[in-house]
């Protein structure tokens, strides 16, 4: 039977983007593709990540957070869904910054500045085209050859890449309104040039200290919003010299605030988390899937 048989959960979301947070520091279980696609069923509680909570295996982190997308793939960063880890395990300890590890890195977490916002340091961007991953050599990433519709009237073409732990395409548009990113998203995010797949995202820069967005997302579809696309953004823009390093984000579901710190490229997040319900999974769920084993 499944670890997640009747296991509590919490359902957040970051911005409209909905999390659901497991905390299975007390097991050794692992979650399956299985498990995380059978949580997501419209019987289960449907989510566009899962934030499962592992026991710490760095000195001086509170957790080891492995990221699903809904249709069961792994993400190294989810941004959304770190500002809600933040929030539950505040809330359980009382503290107010705190360490937590995914597969991109170690990433710091603190109280914003109002009770309401929490910052998470998403850390280092990277821009070379083996680390986005791209599956051919691109020198100049802030542009590449990449382009959807006809070869002498592309509808979209030449975005910019970045890895933030996880690949993101960014496309510039005057209307991010004016394309059907759920027609456009999949084939863009199944594209060759992206090994590992890509996160999706039609930007507007609306001037120097404000984007609006909206993204297509790896293993999840068009969501409401995407934290790591947002640093991603504001990143990709900001190397264009067409922003600041600080930059106010639009996305549909919401506002996001993101610097890209000077003094060491670290790239800071802020912005709400909302704690909806909690719950336990129906045993019923999990009745024709694989369970996680101990590892
Ligand atoms: N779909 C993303 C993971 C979640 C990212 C997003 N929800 C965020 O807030 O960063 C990926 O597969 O890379």
């Amino acid at each position: 039977m499944s670890t997640l048989a009747n296991h509590s959960f919490a359902k957040m979301n970051g911005i409209g983007n909905e999390i659901v947070v497991v905390d299975l520091r007390d097991s050794a279980a692992t979650i399956t593709p299985d498990e995380a696609r059978a949580v997501a069923s419209p019987a289960g509680v449907p989510y566009d990540q899962l934030m499962v909570l592992h026991a710490p295996r760095v000195q001086g982190t509170s957790a080891f957070i492995r990221i699903y997308n809904n249709d069961g793939s792994e993400a190294a960063a989810c941004g959304n869904g770190m500002r809600c880890v933040a929030r539950r395990v505040f809330e359980e300890t009382g503290k107010n910054a705190l360490t937590f590890e995914t597969r991109a890195g170690l990433l710091n977490c603190w109280q914003g500045p109002s009770p309401d916002l929490y910052t998470v340091d998403m850390g280092v961007p990277k821009f070379g085209w083996q680390d986005i991953p791209l599956a051919e050599e691109f020198r100049d990433t802030r542009y590449i050859e990449l382009q959807i519709g006809p070869i002498d009237a592309p509808i979209l073409h030449s975005p910019s890449v970045v890895s933030m732990g996880n690949p993101h395409a960014i496309f510039w548009v005057e209307d991010i309104h004016a394309y059907d990113l759920e027609r456009f998203g999949p084939l863009l995010e199944n594209h060759p040039i992206f090994p590992d797949r890509a996160n999706i995202t039609l930007a507007h820069i609306v001037d120097r200290d404000h984007i609006v967005m909206r993204t297509w997302e790896r293993g999840a579809g068009l969501t409401k919003a995407c934290g790591s696309a947002a640093c991603a953004t504001a990143v990709a823009a900001a190397r264009l010299k067409r922003t600041g390093r600080t930059v106010h984000m639009t996305l549909p579901g919401g506002e996001l605030t993101i610097e890209w710190r000077a003094q060491d490229d670290h790239v800071l997040m802020t912005g709400p988390a909302a704690f909806e319900f909690e719950g336990r999974f129906d045993p019923a769920l999990f009745a024709s899937v694989t369970a996680g084993r101990p590892v």
